[in-house]
């Protein structure tokens, strides 16, 4: 291949330069290119409204899709939990490297775990589906906390908590691994007490759907299985017809058999933000051998979980 550098597009976030820096090196080895980071700035970086206020999917995603269009970069990193649903036709998902921990976790003051968070503590995440499943541990175990809503990036929520602002404040394992913050978690949440968000922990490399050559190129750092777990918990979010701020967790993983991978399962939450009302339904099964499997399996779920009540709990940000 040539010589001539690929564009990378990026966000300026610490988060983002950070993976993008990642995916930079994993693809300067792929392809023998240079990799150019150019960066952009999305409404969701400038907007200082609470990110569940602005409404619809994919705020942080837009502008770098349009610099893809626009052919002035080559390829872009997301969080594919950032990434909306609806793939569009001109734009090619490349490659879904090996996701990393997709667990939520705590950073806390005077290193406290999640369960002895004082009464009446402070816990701040601006994330309806953090929400609605901490509320509902809560309620069930007899903890008395106040979610805090808050946004800013990640620097700026642990700051709320070195402050004395908040007690405790709640993020993705995968983010802080990534800009090396990994350290300051107090708690670790057992995906059994709060599902992550469909496809957290896992990044997606995106480019225009006619570069093919690109597309092989990118495509040696797809993890297969990866993509097959993601693409059943996108769907089912897809099918409760609910956007990447909705109450919605899901998460698929392979129950293995000392070394004998034997099964996936798919499990799925929805529920009111106060933890009230949830439904929390899983399902196991033969590992898809094809994508649209995945795909069926995520919409059969979604259909069970509606069945029962689902679509009430996800409030006026269902769309
Ligand atoms: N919504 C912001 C966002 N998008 C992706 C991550 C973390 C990395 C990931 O989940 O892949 C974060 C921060 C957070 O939720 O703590």
């Amino acid at each position: 291949m040539s010589e001539k550098a690929l564009r990378l597009g990026t966000r300026r976030s610490k988060l983002a330069m950070a993976q993008s820096g990642q995916v930079a090196d994993a693809v300067s080895q792929v392809t023998g290119r240079p990799v150019e980071l150019v960066e952009i700035t999305t409404y969701g970086d400038v907007s200082r409204e609470q990110l569940a206020q602005i409404g619809g999917t994919g705020v942080f995603v837009t502008a770098l899709r349009e610099a893809l269009l626009k052919g002035e970069v080559d390829f872009a990193v997301h969080s594919l939990k950032d990434l909306p649903t609806g793939q569009p036709e001109e734009l090619a998902l490349a490659a879904i490297p090996v996701r990393e921990d997709p667990r939520d976790v705590i950073v806390a003051r005077d290193a406290l775990k999640f369960t002895d968070l004082p009464r009446g503590a402070r816990i701040g995440t601006g994330s309806p589906r953090r929400m609605a499943q901490l509320n509902a541990y809560a309620r069930a175990h007899g903890l008395d906390i106040e979610a805090v809503p808050i946004r800013g990036n990640v620097d700026t929520r642990i700051r709320y908590v070195h402050d004395g602002e908040l007690d405790a404040v709640v993020l993705a394992a995968a983010g802080l691994n990534r800009i090396g913050r990994i350290e300051e978690v107090t708690d670790f949440l057992s995906v059994d007490t709060v599902l992550p968000a469909p496809g957290q922990g896992a990044l997606a490399i995106e480019c225009a759907a006619d570069h093919a050559d690109l597309i092989a190129a990118l495509g040696e750092l797809d993890d297969p299985f990866t993509r097959v777990a993601v693409t059943a918990e996108r769907s089912l979010l897809a099918a409760l017809e609910a956007g990447c701020s909705a109450p919605v967790g899901a998460l698929a993983d392979l129950l293995a058999d000392g070394h004998v991978v034997k099964e996936m399962r798919l499990r799925g939450i929805v529920g009111t933000t106060d933890g009230s009302r949830t439904v929390q339904l899983s399902t196991t099964g033969p590992v898809p051998e094809t994508y649209d499997q995945a795909m069926a399996l995520g919409r059969e779920l979604a259909a069970e979980m509606l069945a029962q009540g689902a679509a009430g709990l996800m409030g006026e940000r269902a769309q």
